[in-house]
């Protein structure tokens, strides 16, 4: 599902929207008074386009178009969705519902980006015409899936479904907080977090730089693929989650934090943290650190992905939900099509070799799930093992290209599957893959016959596929000249 998102405000969270909305193909409508606005938007987008498409392993559609526009009422006018992300002011934002509601649809959902407000705050005494909903994300908007869907007790009952289906379909992934809170929930989990480091350095224990080396060396990487609970339950030994708070309990009345307690951003605090933020990042710029940001995420995003862990198994659910048909047989089977990972490009600015065989190797995956070589097929005691490979490099790819992989059968009989695989960006032929396999029993691990129905489906593709003119290439050895 697409269709026209207007956003207002297009600062850190605006533009990473309009980013996410864009390349999940709606139209998206920007609306900021800031001159500056457009170029920081541009920067966004390219920041997004190098990023997302990478981390699925499915097509993404065409992407939207993107324009700014001088007058709310341009932005609002014909939208499905508004999203509003201007600064953390209760009055600016009831100002900007009052005008979006001259000119929006009834039905247009509003939200808010809010990190803080709850959705009766925010619609104060405007009239009822369309209630506001928040959608808090995460920085950045266009990699971190989690956004936070709170509703005021009087919304209409379709709202939060409606909302949930828009938000799945661009890839997020809704958490539906029942009841209004001032910081729902995930904020709420920062500040405290946030409250202490401030403490920690207001009473000079730690500089900016080694609390976030004690965050990234140690908890901070459980957190993304275990989170709070789980974690500590762990912790708890093989008599889980009851042990670790009986042991653990007692601690949390210890003096260890400054619980509620707020340290006053005195002049000399903010340039305290100001000045070691400053030392630690050295010359590095805002935009070279948020490229290293989105590289490492995607890096991570990718590993919990690979074992279905945490945000990955949300990334798998968006695939799965993408997944085409065989589609025709006639022609070579479209086994890829998705864009290259950041996480798969080397020193020499290029999808790195070894990347290609997976590439290949993830075609060769869902050709045989086309064929009825599933998961199912697979627990049943049975499976493809790759003999031989041979793989050619024919142009460069590059982070966030689009190409495809289309699979022709070369031979289908018996214990045997030979594959052809074409990588191709547009019309260029990037790379191909050759792969002999054969069928095994999984418990002898002895090459054995297919079963009948998986038989007779690649038998039918294979005979297809033999009408084709021979693919250029196939069957060519290892240094072997052209022609
Ligand atoms: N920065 C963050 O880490 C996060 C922020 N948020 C929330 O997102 C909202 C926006 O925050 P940021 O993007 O960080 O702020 P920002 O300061 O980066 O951007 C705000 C933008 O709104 C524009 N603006 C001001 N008045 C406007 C108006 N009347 N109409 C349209 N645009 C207007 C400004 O020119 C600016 O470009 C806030 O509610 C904040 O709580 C949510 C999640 C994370
Ligand atoms: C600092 N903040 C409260 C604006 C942060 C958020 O709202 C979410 C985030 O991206 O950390």
């Amino acid at each position: 599902m697409t269709g026209v998102a207007a956003i207002l405000g297009a600062g850190v969270i605006g533009a990473g929207w309009a980013a996410r909305f864009a390349l999940m193909g709606w139209e998206v409508r920007v609306f900021d008074p800031d001159p500056a606005a457009a170029a920081r938007l541009d920067r966004v987008m390219e920041n997004a386009r190098r990023a997302l498409p990478g981390l699925y392993d499915t097509p993404l559609p065409p992407e939207g178009a993107v324009i700014v526009v001088d007058r709310i009422s341009q932005a609002v006018r014909g939208a499905e969705w508004i999203q509003e992300s201007v600064p953390e002011r209760l009055d600016l934002k009831r100002t900007l519902y009052q005008k979006v509601q001259e000119h929006c649809a009834d039905e247009v959902i509003l939200a808010s980006s809010t990190s803080g407000f709850t959705p009766s705050a925010l619609q104060g005494p405007a009239a009822r015409r369309c209630p506001v909903l928040v959608a808090h994300p995460f920085n950045p908007v266009y990699l971190l899936p989690l956004v936070e869907l709170v509703a005021a007790p009087d919304a209409p009952a379709d709202m939060l479904d409606r909302a949930k289906q828009v938000l799945t379909g661009i890839g997020m992934a809704p958490l539906h907080v029942r009841h209004e809170i001032d910081g729902h929930i995930a904020d709420r989990l920062l500040e405290s977090l946030w409250r202490e480091a401030l403490w920690l350095v207001h009473d000079g224990i730690a500089t900016t730089e080694e609390i976030d080396e004690a965050i990234c060396l140690g908890f901070g990487l459980r957190w993304a693929q275990m989170g709070l609970f789980e974690t500590y339950r762990i912790a708890g030994g093989e008599q889980g989650m009851g042990h670790f708070l009986s042991q653990f309990g007692p601690c949390l009345k210890a003096p260890w934090s400054h619980l509620t307690d707020v340290p006053e951003l005195t002049d000399e605090l903010v340039r305290t943290i100001a000045d070691q933020s400053d030392a630690q990042s050295g010359t590095r710029t805002i935009a070279e650190l948020e490229r290293a940001r989105d590289t490492n995420l995607v890096g991570l995003l990718r590993a919990l992905k690979w074992t279905g862990a945490g945000a990955g198994a949300h990334l798998r659910r968006f695939d799965a939900a993408r997944q085409g048909a065989a589609g025709d047989i006639a022609r070579p089977i479209v086994t890829q099509d998705r864009a290259v990972p950041l996480d798969w490009t080397d020193y020499n600015g290029h999808m790195t070799e070894s990347r290609y065989l997976y590439a290949f190797a993830d075609a060769t995956d869902r050709f045989m799930e086309m064929i009825g070589c599933d998961a199912d097929y697979i627990a049943a005691g049975n499976s493809y093992f790759t003999a031989e490979t041979h793989i050619r490099h024919l142009a460069e790819a590059h982070a966030g290209q689009r190409f495809r992989i289309e699979t022709t059968v070369l031979e289908g009989a018996g214990k045997k599957m030979h594959l052809f695989h074409r990588m191709l960006s547009g019309e260029t032929l990037l790379a191909t893959g050759e792969h002999l396999l054969l069928h095994v029993n999984l418990e002898t691990r002895r090459s054995c016959p297919p079963g009948p129905d998986l038989a007779h489906r690649l038998s039918r593709i294979a005979t297809a596929h033999a009408a084709l003119p021979r693919p250029d290439g196939a069957g060519r050895a290892v240094g072997q000249k052209p022609g």
